[in-house]
């Protein structure tokens, strides 16, 4: 079998951080990978320059990942169909609202043998009110398999090379596990790879809800007692709303990287929980403290805490998830953030 070829739809920060690794592991396994690694960018201009242009000369996302170095076999490509022509594999990584509009550009483009892979941390809207699996939206699209990989990894972390551990969550783990393995894992960044992929994309989607409750309460003054609260409420909903919407998870999986590791690691060191405590502090609203704070990077949870809360709202079970749904009210201005703490006191877990 000839090697296969890798495209990374995204370039954001984790996209970069992740370009790292699978230009380094593509380049380890030549029978299994073609060295060359295309890298989809989102074009603008940086300082006077092609975003693009500058990664392909001085091998640097100057913007969304400074002072790392990529490897060379990772080539910027501007146009989404072209970076995708003849690759065997593609792993998806951007903000998740781009998901939708990008795969619809690749419809009829990619044959149906294509692996892909997620490391999209979000959840998509139907029409009709009700949540789709970011995998999902891309399986429907493409009509293509879609595995998912998550875990406790902030970007700038994996860039530096400090070890940490992430889980791919695979359906056909005999087909693809071991293949989708050998592309991220290395010395820093273990994988395990889990059948139970529903759950593996659910907690890295929810974490992100949780994080924002976390820094909503760091922004209150509150400390570590209290986000350890935040922390264990949340993941309790995070296990209920896996339940009631995608049953028959495997409880092992919280106990991934994917699952609690994330999420203490999201309301420690992520950028929902700054940009929720900045929130909080400054009375900006949460556009500006975002524009502000991460330089045209995205924090995922208030969209993410939207879209649990019409969920929820709509079968009628926004009052079994208090964190969930005061996270959305706070950030669409309907609560105040100080009454999130009445949310974790009145939490059914208590009673
Ligand atoms: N950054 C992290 O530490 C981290 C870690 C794990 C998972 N994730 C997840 O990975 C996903 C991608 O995150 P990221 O950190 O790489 O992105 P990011 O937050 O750095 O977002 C910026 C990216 O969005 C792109 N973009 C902006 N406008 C666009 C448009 N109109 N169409 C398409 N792309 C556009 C930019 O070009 C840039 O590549 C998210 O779901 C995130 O939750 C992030
Ligand atoms: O910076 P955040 O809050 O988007 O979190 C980043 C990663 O998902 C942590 O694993």
């Amino acid at each position: 079998m000839s090697p296969k070829k890798v495209t990374i739809i995204g370039s954001g920060n984790w996209g970069s951080a992740i370009a790292r690794i699978v230009g380094s592991t593509t380049k380890r396994f030549p029978d299994e990978f073609d060295p060359e690694v295309r890298m989809w960018v989102f074009e603008e201009i940086v300082n006077g320059e092609k975003l693009s242009e500058v990664i392909n000369t001085r091998h640097e996302n100057v913007k969304y990942l400074p002072g790392k170095i990529l490897p060379t076999n990772v080539v910027a490509v501007t146009d989404l169909v072209q970076s995708c022509e003849g690759s065997n594999v593609l792993v998806f990584v951007v903000p998740h609202q781009f998901v939708k509009g990008i795969c619809e550009k690749l419809v009829g483009k990619v044959p149906a043998d294509t692996q892909a892979i997620s490391l999209i941390k979000g959840l998509s809207m139907e029409k009709l009110g009700g949540l789709k699996l970011i995998s999902e939206e891309i399986k429907d699209i493409l009509k293509i398999e879609v595995s998912v990989l998550m875990g406790a990894n902030l970007a700038p972390e994996v860039a530096n090379d400090n070890f940490c551990e992430a889980t791919i969550g695979c359906k056909r783990k005999a087909q693809d596990g071991a293949f989708l393995k050998k592309l991220f894992h290395t010395e820093n960044f273990r994988i395990n790879v889990v059948e139970d992929a529903h759950t593996v994309e659910l907690c890295g989607a929810l974490k992100n809800v949780v994080a924002c409750a976390a820094g909503f309460t760091d922004g209150l003054g509150y400390g570590d007692n209290t986000k350890a609260a935040v922390i264990r409420l949340g993941l309790m909903e995070m296990r209920k709303f896996v339940d009631v919407y995608y049953s028959g998870s495997n409880l092992q999986t919280f106990f991934e990287s994917c699952g609690i590791a994330d999420l203490i690691t999201t309301c420690y060191g992520g950028r929902n929980r700054k940009v929720c405590e900045a929130f909080v502090k400054s009375g900006k609203t949460l556009e500006e403290v975002e524009k502000e704070l991460l330089n045209g990077q995205s924090a995922q949870g208030p969209p993410t805490a939207k879209e649990v809360y019409l969920m929820n709202k709509k079968s009628g079970k926004d009052d079994q998830f208090p964190v969930f749904t005061a996270v959305h009210l706070i950030c669409a201005g309907e609560m105040k953030p100080a009454q999130l703490v009445d949310c974790l006191r009145n939490h059914p877990e208590h009673l």
